[in-house]
């Protein structure tokens, strides 16, 4: 596995790798943007793919955090829906409503007007931007790659919208199960070369995000997401860390740990412990605090930090939210949750 070993702070990469680190290492889901003020001022300059497409504006933005909140680890600024984008479907980020496809996936036809790109022609902006974002980090912390999980993906890409149900893309998957496993596998082909792509630029740990594995009973998560992100982790195994990220799939956790991923991330409503015992030894756990909860005044903010420390116990944990931040989060509460991990004592 490459390692940069000109990292200062490797308090995650450690915690990653099962290594004893000093104090537990804290960062954010989504913590590049939407509630920080000097990102919402470059988003009335720029249109969303311009700022993810644009090499210096996302190192700017992913350095934001990292500056402003003290993270002990960058994220890259980008979507999981640039995959959709460069296997030839056109995204658009619609104010108010979110991702909309205005040509969806929904037959055989459909179908083949997706294809498996080459990553390095159509995703090079994303490796560009990698580069000079390790070069402006200068070691301070390590960087964090990502891509979507090809069932989330699908979602998207079938629904052609956000939904509370994806029952869209479901029907489509119970329906056209041929079609359905056709595009996963094209979807994790796709992920595979894109994050290989993005350890060889200088990611130091790669997430999956599966937001809607949810969704799916424990059987349909195994046919349908954990067979592809399967793939994907043993892929990318000799590579890099990997952390899974399925929100809500929490009774899947020991068949995650089992792919081999490095770390899991688990939402609030599993309590930690649950989720250690569904998981095993071996792996690191990241969450869990409610995203709502930085909501509440500042004081509680540090105490249910705290105990949330205390019930994942020392070692083998990676502070974090349970889900991405909220856009409406005062900037001095996401810090004081970050600061309540650094500053606790074992
Ligand atoms: C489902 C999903 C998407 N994108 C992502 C997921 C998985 C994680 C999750 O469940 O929250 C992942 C994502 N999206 C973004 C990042 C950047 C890195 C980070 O800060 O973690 C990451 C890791 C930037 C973004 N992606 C988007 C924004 C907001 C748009 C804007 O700033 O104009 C940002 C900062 C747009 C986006 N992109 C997506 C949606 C539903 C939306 C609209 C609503 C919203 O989440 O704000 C799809």
């Amino acid at each position: 596995m490459k390692k940069d070993a000109t990292l200062k702070n490797n308090l995650l990469i450690k915690t990653l790798l099962g290594e004893p680190v000093e104090r537990t290492p804290v960062w954010m889901m989504r913590q590049a943007g939407r509630y920080l003020p000097e990102y919402i001022k470059l988003r009335e300059k720029y249109s969303f793919f311009e700022r993810c497409q644009n090499p210096e504006l996302a190192c700017e933005i992913t350095l934001q955090p990292v500056d402003i909140v003290g993270v002990d680890a960058a994220i890259l600024f980008s979507d999981i829906l640039v995959v959709p984008q460069a296997m030839g479907l056109e995204v658009q980020l619609v104010e108010k409503m979110g991702p909309w496809l205005p040509a969806p996936v929904k037959t055989s036809d459909d179908l083949n007007r997706v294809f498996v790109p080459d990553v390095h022609e159509k995703l090079s902006y994303v490796f560009e931007a990698i580069k000079l974002i390790k070069q402006e980090l200068n070691g301070r912390v390590p960087l964090i790659g990502f891509a979507g999980a090809p069932w989330t993906l699908l979602c998207y890409m079938v629904q052609g919208k956000g939904s509370k149900t994806f029952d869209e893309a479901k029907g489509f998957c119970y329906q056209q199960p041929a079609l359905a496993h056709t595009l996963l596998q094209m979807i994790t082909d796709t992920t595979i070369a894109y994050l290989k792509g993005q350890v060889a630029a200088g990611a130091d740990a790669v997430q999956i995000f599966d937001s809607w594995g949810g969704l799916l009973s424990k059987q349909d998560f195994e046919i349908f997401s954990l067979q592809y992100i399967r793939q994907i982790v043993q892929a990318l195994k000799e590579e890099a860390p990997t952390i899974v990220f399925a929100k809500g799939a929490w009774s899947s956790l020991g068949e995650m740990a089992a792919t081999g991923a490095h770390g899991l991330g688990i939402d609030w409503c599993i309590e930690p412990q649950a989720a250690r015992a569904l998981a095993g030894d071996s792996v690191a756990l990241q969450g869990n605090f409610d995203p709502a909860k930085l909501l509440s005044p500042i004081p509680v903010i540090q105490k249910e930090a705290r105990e949330m420390l205390q019930k994942f116990g020392r070692g083998r944990h990676i502070a974090n939210l349970g889900h991405g931040i909220l856009p409406n989060i005062p900037v001095d509460h996401a810090k004081a949750f970050v600061d309540t991990v650094k500053e606790y004592s074992w």
